[in-house]
């Protein structure tokens, strides 16, 4: 397994990185979900981190804890303070945000009723609402209706709006295009590139690289709760998956290593 952070920083990365995760670790009973033990995730400010895993890799236990979602132990650094003790509301507080996977919405609330929840426990004012239902057209002509009833895309939309209603410095975004079509995916990178443009720190997950790698910074390739390879240019990314991926069928093939490391 490479080790992490052994290729040059990109130039997108201007300094100490948002967020910082390490040996971090997931389990759920006894099984291990996520294990950096010796290993680092960074995710710079002003750019967009790709984290490509196969299903089951870890990547939703990865986010979820980084963000205070999941219980795990290992360290969580924002904007290089410590919050690995903090809860996801003081952590969502202090300038991170989460997009989950599924979204997790209250599908009986209205899109107005959704965003106020999370601005109750931010603390913030009705405009920052008004603002997160402007910030979508689909959203502002649908304030009224229920979130259960909206398309995947406008559900993503919401669940979107909801996380950036605090203004994050960081913005982890857990499968955001899955079952989405290529036009929505399309508007919501182009959100995204504005977003780091104006300095945010955005980490995506995703099982496939593809239509992603030309509007991510850069990457890392996540192998059985472990980072395989990172980070590493879009060029690169690729490549690292295909070899990961090989070298897991083959573990499986042999019969060693299908599960998670210990
Ligand atoms: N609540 C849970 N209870 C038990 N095991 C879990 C739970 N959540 C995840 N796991 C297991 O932990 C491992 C990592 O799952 P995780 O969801 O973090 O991976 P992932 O890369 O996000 O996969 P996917 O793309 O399928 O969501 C998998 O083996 C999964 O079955």
């Amino acid at each position: 397994m490479a080790t992490t952070e052994t290729t040059p920083e990109t130039p997108s990365e201007n300094g100490r990185a948002a967020l910082e995760v390490r040996d971090l670790r997931v389990g759920y009973g006894k099984a291990v979900a996520l294990n950096l033990a010796g290993q680092a995730l960074t995710v710079p400010a002003g750019g967009v981190t790709l984290l490509l895993g196969a299903n089951g890799a870890g990547k939703s236990s990865l986010v979820n804890a980084a963000y205070g979602a999941v219980r795990g132990t290992g360290v969580v650094l924002l904007d290089g303070a410590d919050v690995s003790a903090a809860s996801a509301v003081e952590r969502a507080r202090r300038g991170m945000a989460l997009v989950p996977q599924g979204r997790q919405l209250f599908p009986r609330m209205t899109v107005r009723e959704n965003l106020q929840v999370m601005a109750e426990l931010l603390g913030l004012p009705d405009e920052a609402v008004d603002r997160g239902i402007e910030r979508f057209e689909p959203l502002r002509r649908g304030v009224r209706k229920s979130a259960g009833v909206l398309s995947g895309g406008e559900q993503q939309m919401l669940a979107i709006s909801r996380a950036l209603l605090g203004e994050p410095r960081v913005l982890l975004l857990d499968e955001l295009s899955t079952g989405l079509a290529p036009v929505i995916v399309g508007e919501l990178l182009d959100l995204l590139t504005g977003l780091a443009e104006d300095g945010v720190a955005a980490l995506l997950t995703s099982p496939t690289s593809t239509r992603l790698l030309r509007r991510v910074d850069r990457g890392y390739v996540l192998v059985r709760g472990g980072v395989h390879a990172g980070p590493l240019a879009p060029d690169d990314l690729d490549a690292a998956y295909a070899e990961a991926l090989g070298s897991v069928r083959r573990d499986v093939r042999d019969g060693s290593a299908a599960g998670h490391r210990a």
